[in-house]
C-alpha cells in the first residue's frame, strides 16, 4: 500500500536552520526577495517570546551595571547623572499633580453647578496650580537639555574609544572572520552615531519614570473612585477597551500576545535583473570605477541597461528591509480592527444605559465621567507604555552587551611569554628563520597555500624567494611576522618557535613591506610617521626616510608637501543650492567665494602608483631609522618591493636597501632575478605551494632545474 502521506526530505543536521526543509521552513515570497522562515520544531510555548525577552534583559544586567560604574567614573558624569534624575523625577510627578488640579476642577464645577456659588479662593488656588505645573514642566524640559548634551557628549566619546581600541586589537584571521565582522557591526552600527550607552541610560530612567507615574496615577484614581458611585464599574471599562486597543493596534504579524518564540530565517533574491542592478549602482556610486566609466564611455551605456533591468524588475526592485517592513506593518481587516473604534465609546454607552435605567438619580455627573476615563485612559496607556519600555530595554541591554562583548573577542594568534631578543645587541647580526614541514592554509580555504615547507635561514642571510604567481612567497613572509599561524610544523626564529614569543617583541624586531601595501587616510607625515611608532614625532627622521625611499623629490612638489592628504578621511559640506545655477531672485549660484575663503580643495591629490610604492618603502625605512646600535630591527622582509619602480628608482633602492641593511637578514620576495639573486646567500624557487629548489645562484644554474630556465628566460630578454 502506497503511504498516505508522501516523505518528507529530513533535516541535514537536527536544530539547523535548512532552507530546503518544506515542513519546518515556511517560504514566503517578497517582490524580488525569498524569505524562509523556521517554523517551531516544538508547539510554541505560550508567551515565550515574552520570556526570553526578560531573559534577555537579566542577563544584560551586569553589563549594564558596569556600563553604569564606568560612566561613573568619568570626569563631570557622576554630578551631571544625578541632577538628570532629579529633574526627571520631577517630571515623572507633575502628570498626576496635575490630574489631582483637574480633579479638583471638577468637583469645584459640581458645586457650582448644584449650589450657584464658587469658591473663588480655591479656584484661584487651583487655577493657579495647574498653570505652576504647565511652567515647571517647561523649565524642567529646558533643565534636561542643558543636561542630556553635554553629558550625552562625553559618553559618546568615551564609547567611540572603547570601539575603537576594542577594533584595533584584533589580529587578521581574527578581523577577517565574517562572524566575528558581524559582531563588530552589530557593535558599531548604532553607536558611532547614536550612543548606546546614552540610549540606555534614556530608556532605564524612562521606564523608572513611568513606574512613578504609574503610582502616582494610580494614588489619583483611587482618590477619585472613592467617592463614586459605578466608578469602579467605569474605570474598568476603559482600561479594558484601552487594553483591547493595545493588542488591537500592535497586530497580528507582531505577534502581540508573545505566544511566538523569535523566529529564525534568512531571504535571498534569485532575481539576476535585480542583482544586475545592484551591480550597476555600484558601479555608478563608487569613486574606484569612476576612471574605467568615464575612460570607457561607459555613462549612456550603463543608463540603457540599468533602464532596461529596472524595467524588468518592475515595482518588485525593493531593498530587503523596505520590503520586510511593508509587509509586517500592511493593514489587514480583521475583526478586532473594526471593532476598535466603536468600543472606545463603550463607557459613554454604559453611562448613558445607566442613567436611563435609574433617570431619577443619574448615577454620576457627566464631568465626573469625563475625570473617571481621561484618570483610567491616562492610567492604562501609562502601563502600556511601562510594557513597552521592558521590551525596548530588554534590547538595549542586549545591544549594552555586545558593546562590552566586542573587546572580549579572543584573537586567534595568541601571544607568546618569552621577551625577544634576550640580547638586543645581538639584532644587528640579524635574527636565524627556519621552517621545519610547514604547512598552511588561508582560514576557511580548501587548498592549502603552503605544503610541508623547510629551509633555514641563518642570521645576517640575503634570502630571495622566487616563483610563478601564487606559488605562496607571500604566504611565507605573513607566516614569519605571524599575521597567520601555520596550519602544521612550526616556525623557529633564532632556535625558539615564534609561537612563544610575545608578538610585540617579534614584529618590533621586523621591517616588511607588503605587496598590496595600502596608504591610510591620513596626510603623508603621517603615512612614513606611522612606520615606526617609537619616533614617530621626530620630523626629521620622517623627512629622512622620506629621501631613502626616495619620495620626498615628489612630495616638496605637492602644494601642502608632507602635510598634503592623500584620501581626505573628512569631506567638505555644501548647501543644497546647485553650482551654476540662479537662484529664484536671481543670485547666481558660486561656490568659489566661500570655498576660495576656506582654502577647500576641489579635487584629491593623486599620486602615480611608483610614487605610491616610495611612500610605502619610505614607511618601512622609518623601522630602521635610528642608529645601528639602538635599532630594534633585525629582520627586513620585503614582498615585490619594485613592482612599480622605474629601473633607475629600483637600482638606486637596492642599493639603499644593501646599506641599510648592514650585516641582518632580510628576505625578498620577487619575480626578477636579476639584480637581487646575484647577491643573495640562499634562494628559494617556490611552484605548486612548495620549495622546489634552494641554494646559491650558481648552485641552482649548475643544477639546471626551472630556476635556471626561468633566469634563462629572463636573461634572453636583453640579449
Ligand atoms: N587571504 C587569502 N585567503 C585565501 N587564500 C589566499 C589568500 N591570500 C592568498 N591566498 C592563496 O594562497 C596561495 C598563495 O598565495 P601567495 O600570495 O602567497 O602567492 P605569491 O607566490 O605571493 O603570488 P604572487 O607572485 O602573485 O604575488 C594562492 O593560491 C592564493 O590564491
Amino acid at each position: 500500500m502506497k503511504p498516505k502521506f508522501k516523505r518528507r526530505k529530513p533535516l541535514a543536521r537536527p536544530g539547523v536552520f535548512d532552507p530546503t526543509d518544506t515542513r519546518h521552513v515556511k517560504h514566503t515570497r517578497m517582490g524580488v526577495w525569498d524569505f524562509y522562515e523556521e517554523r517551531p520544531y516544538n508547539a510554541p510555548i505560550p508567551y515565550s517570546s515574552r520570556l526570553e525577552t526578560y531573559a534577555q534583559l537579566f542577563e544584560g544586567i551586569p553589563f549594564a551595571w558596569r556600563m553604569m560604574k564606568d560612566i561613573c567614573s568619568m570626569r563631570r558624569c557622576l554630578s551631571l547623572i544625578c541632577l538628570y534624575i532629579l529633574v526627571e523625577v520631577a517630571r515623572s510627578l507633575i502628570p498626576a499633580v496635575s490630574l489631582w488640579y483637574s480633579g479638583q476642577l471638577v468637583l469645584l464645577v459640581e458645586v457650582a453647578v448644584e449650589k450657584r456659588t464658587v469658591d473663588k479662593d480655591i479656584l484661584l488656588r487651583v487655577a493657579g496650580g495647574r498653570i505652576a505645573c504647565t511652567l515647571a514642566e517647561r523649565i524642567l524640559q529646558y533643565c534636561r537639555s542643558r543636561i542630556t548634551v553635554p553629558l550625552n557628549r562625553s559618553i559618546k566619546q568615551y564609547y567611540s574609544t572603547h570601539i575603537f581600541q576594542a577594533m584595533a586589537r584584533l589580529d587578521l584571521p581574527t578581523f577577517e572572520d565574517p562572524a566575528v565582522q558581524r559582531q563588530l557591526e552589530s557593535a558599531w552600527t548604532t553607536s558611532w552615531k547614536s550612543s548606546i550607552a546614552w540610549e540606555t541610560i534614556e530608556i532605564t530612567t524612562n521606564m523608572f519614570m513611568t513606574s512613578i507615574r504609574l503610582l502616582s496615577q494610580l494614588s489619583v484614581l483611587i482618590n477619585i473612585l472613592r467617592d463614586q458611585r459605578d466608578g469602579p464599574l467605569l474605570a474598568i471599562l476603559s482600561f479594558s477597551q484601552c487594553l483591547f486597543q493595545w493588542f488591537s493596534m500592535r497586530g497580528p504579524s507582531l505577534d502581540p500576545l508573545g505566544w511566538l518564540p523569535p523566529s529564525l530565517w534568512a531571504a535571498t533574491t534569485k532575481n539576476q535583473d535585480y542583482i544586475r542592478m545592484q551591480g550597476y549602482k555600484h558601479v555608478v556610486d563608487n569613486p574606484l570605477h569612476r576612471k574605467e566609466v568615464v575612460a570607457g564611455n561607459l555613462s549612456e551605456h550603463l543608463s540603457h541597461l540599468y533602464k532596461d533591468a529596472s524595467a524588468r524588475v518592475g515595482d518588485d526592485a525593493m531593498d530587503f528591509p523596505e520590503i520586510r517592513r511593508a509587509f509586517l506593518v500592511r493593514d489587514r481587516l480583521t475583526l478586532t480592527s473594526i471593532l476598535r473604534e466603536p468600543l472606545r465609546e463603550l463607557p459613554q454607552i454604559v453611562f448613558t444605559l445607566r442613567a436611563i435605567q435609574y433617570p431619577i438619580s443619574i448615577p454620576i455627573s457627566l464631568a465626573s465621567l469625563t475625570l473617571i476615563t481621561q484618570t483610567a485612559n491616562s492610567f492604562s496607556s501609562t502601563l502600556f507604555q511601562l510594557f513597552g519600555e521592558s521590551f525596548s530595554l530588554s534590547e538595549q541591554f542586549a545591544s549594552v552587551r555586545k558593546l562590552y562583548e566586542i573587546s572580549m573577542i579572543p584573537n586567534r594568534v595568541v601571544d607568546g611569554t618569552i621577551s625577544f631578543p634576550e640580547n638586543q645587541q645581538t639584532l644587528k647580526h640579524g635574527v636565524s628563520i627556519e621552517f621545519r614541514n610547514v604547512s598552511f592554509k588561508y582560514p576557511g580555504a580548501d587548498k592549502y597555500a603552503l605544503r610541508d615547507v623547510s629551509f633555514t635561514i641563518c642570521a645576517g642571510q640575503l634570502c630571495v624567494i622566487v616563483g610563478v604567481n601564487g606559488s605562496g612567497k607571500s604566504t611565507i613572509l605573513k607566516l614569519i611576522s605571524r599575521l597567520y599561524d601555520p596550519s602544521e610544523g612550526t616556525i623557529l626564529i633564532d632556535g625558539q618557535d615564534i609561537k612563544t614569543l610575545k608578538l610585540r617583541d617579534l614584529r618590533r624586531t621586523m621591517a616588511i613591506l607588503f605587496q598590496d601595501y595600502t596608504h591610510f587616510p591620513l596626510s603623508i607625515k603621517d603615512n612614513i610617521a606611522l612606520g615606526n611608532p617609537d619616533i614617530a614625532y621626530d620630523d626629521d627622521k620622517v623627512r629622512e626616510a622620506a629621501r631613502l625611499g626616495g619620495a620626498d623629490g615628489f612630495i616638496d612638489k605637492l602644494p601642502d608637501g608632507f602635510h598634503t592628504y592623500l584620501d581626505r578621511p573628512v569631506r567638505d559640506y555644501y548647501s543644497a543650492l546647485p553650482e551654476g545655477t540662479t537662484t529664484l531672485f536671481g543670485r547666481q549660484v558660486d561656490y568659489s567665494k566661500v570655498r576660495g575663503a576656506g582654502r577647500m580643495h576641489t579635487s584629491e591629490t593623486s599620486l602615480s602608483g611608483g610614487q605610491m610604492q616610495r611612500l610605502a618603502v619610505a614607511r618601512t625605512f622609518m623601522r630602521s631609522l635610528v642608529s645601528e646600535i639602538e635599532s630594534p630591527v633585525g629582520l627586513l622582509l620585503f614582498d615585490e618591493p619594485s613592482a612599480s619602480l622605474d629601473p633607475t628608482a629600483e637600482h638606486d633602492l637596492f642599493q639603499r636597501l644593501r646599506t641599510l641593511r648592514g650585516s641582518k637578514t632580510m628576505v625578498f620576495s620577487s619575480h626578477r632575478f636579476g639584480n637581487l639573486t646575484r647577491h643573495a646567500d640562499l634562494i628559494l624557487y617556490m611552484d605548486d605551494m612548495e620549495v622546489q629548489e634552494a641554494g646559491t645562484h650558481d648552485e641552482l644554474i649548475a643544477r639546471n632545474g626551472e630556476y635556471a630556465r626561468v633566469w634563462s628566460l629572463q636573461a634572453e630578454a636583453f640579449l
